[in-house]
């Protein structure tokens, strides 16, 4: 099982290099291992460079287990999301540009998306012209102030798909790592065109 996942992992850090959302050392992932644990990179890593030796298991307070890795700066916003809904088991973060830029030019707490057939690439959409809205946040470097900001703003509303952080990147996630993929991608997409739609002037 941790191996398979341990290999799912290095290879979506090979296509997201592929991509370019992961530019120097940004970027970190996980899966979940069972209920309280969950397989992280390891800080300051190269994310489509991974090898075995990359990731550590920590538990869901961001606590290494069974090794001396430092894990992702990061670890405590995919160990809250574990926490906040059971049916995560995988997470996704990127350094993606359009998403850079994109989460700097929302005013207010909420990206909203419409219009788009790339919608129904998250789980639960069927149509294009429903309105989603996407969580924004201010960065920080305080990750357990982020996480306690995560946790206040899912108890007025469940997240779905992903939440941005203004300047700093994309968090998105999935029941596995197949679906974690399929949202950053879908949403990578949206907000290609949202830049490029408000570049043209078009909004
Ligand atoms: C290139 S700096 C990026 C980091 O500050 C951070 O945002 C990031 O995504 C990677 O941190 P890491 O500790 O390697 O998981
Ligand atoms: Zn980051």
């Amino acid at each position: 099982m941790q191996a398979l996942l341990s290999s799912e992992l290095i290879d979506a850090g090979r296509w997201i290099d592929s991509q370019g959302w992961c530019p120097a050392t940004g970027g970190n992932f996980s899966a979940r291992l069972g209920e309280n644990l969950a397989l992280v990179t390891a800080s300051g890593r190269h994310k489509g460079r991974l090898t075995t030796e990359d990731l550590l298991t920590v538990d869901l307070q961001g606590n290494p287990v069974d090794s001396d890795l430092k894990p992702s700066a990061e670890t405590l916003l995919h160990t809250r999301l574990y926490q906040l809904d059971k049916q995560i088991g995988a997470v996704l973060h990127t350094h993606s540009v359009a998403s850079t830029v994109l989460s700097r030019m929302v005013t207010g707490e909420w990206l909203t998306i419409s219009g788009y057939e790339m919608q129904k690439s998250l789980a639960g959409n069927t149509r294009h012209d429903e309105t989603l809205q996407l969580a924004v946040f201010d960065n920080t470097q305080d990750m357990p102030e982020l996480a306690e900001q995560l946790a206040m703003r899912w108890q007025q509303t469940p997240l779905n798909w992903g939440f941005l952080v203004s300047g700093h990147g994309l968090y998105a996630w999935g029941k596995d790592i197949a679906e974690a993929r399929r949202h950053l991608e879908g949403l990578e997409f949206l907000f290609a065109c949202e830049l490029e739609m408000r570049r043209l002037g078009v909004k």
